[in-house]
């Protein structure tokens, strides 16, 4: 079996000394879907800011396409082809649709088609029709879009998703889920955070659920999403 894109392994990480995570190991294999999951304050959004470099990890590995990472700040790990839709999407607000697209782009990575304006607007045919709107003008889905899209225009090999269809009415939720099944029929590596575990089963290959900053279950997402208990145990509010 070849090496994982991603390979987490041991992470530690807190907020000012106060630990959050204790020994983290995740993998998202080349090419494939890893649902990363668990209540509220579980650790998921921290584990996504230390792979990033926005927190620094205390402890362990970050490898990914085989070079280490830990500790590498954000420009490092972004230009290293990991992308990052985070979570309460952080688009740019006095900035245009098309300005929040190319602020961060990157260039293409040899053997992958090369993110355009024009591929990013055939994704989203919304974000085109928006295209000279400020940021702070969107629509939570439209956000949620463009956020997509700008990640994207970093031409990433894995791209991650903290919560890309929170707080999002159930259609446009369809639209994101829509997009996201689009990006991994062409091939491209996703780490998925999301709360809807059936979605995930039918899109993730394996799932990682975490709690109290602990891998508590590792296996087929659908094993998780058709165990009641384990359910009931890890992700029941
Ligand atoms: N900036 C911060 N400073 C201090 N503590 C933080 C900070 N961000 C998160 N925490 C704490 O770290 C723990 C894990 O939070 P984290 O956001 O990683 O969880 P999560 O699983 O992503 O949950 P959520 O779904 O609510 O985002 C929580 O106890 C939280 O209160």
């Amino acid at each position: 079996m070849s090496a994982p894109l991603l390979d987490v392994r041991g992470l530690t990480a807190g907020y000012d000394g106060a630990p959050v995570l204790f020994g983290v190991d995740l993998a998202v294999p080349d090419g494939g879907i890893l649902a990363l999951m668990g209540r509220n304050g579980m650790g998921k959004t921290t584990t996504v800011r230390a792979v990033m470099g926005l927190v620094r990890p205390e402890g362990g590995e970050v490898r990914f396409a085989g070079k280490a990472l830990q500790g590498a700040p954000p420009f490092v790990v972004a230009r290293a082809g990991i992308g990052l839709v985070p979570e309460g999407r952080q688009i740019f607000p006095t900035l245009t649709v098309e300005e929040n697209l190319v602020a961060t782009a990157g260039p293409p990575r040899p053997g992958l088609p090369a993110w355009t304006l024009a591929r990013v607007y055939r994704l989203f045919p919304r974000l085109a029709e928006r295209r000279r709107h400020f940021g702070n003008r969107l629509s939570g889905g439209e956000q949620q879009m463009l956020a997509i899209g700008r990640a994207l225009m970093t031409n990433p090999r894995l791209m991650i998703l903290d919560e890309a269809t929170e707080g999002l009415a159930p259609l446009v939720r369809g639209e994101i889920w829509a997009a996201i099944r689009a990006l991994r029929a062409e091939g491209l590596s996703l780490l998925l955070i999301d709360k809807h575990v059936d979605i995930l089963a039918g899109l993730a290959d394996q799932a990682v659920v975490l709690e109290k900053g602990r891998v508590a279950y590792r296996g087929p997402a659908a094993t998780l999403a058709a165990d009641a208990e384990l359910r009931a145990r890890l992700l029941a509010v």
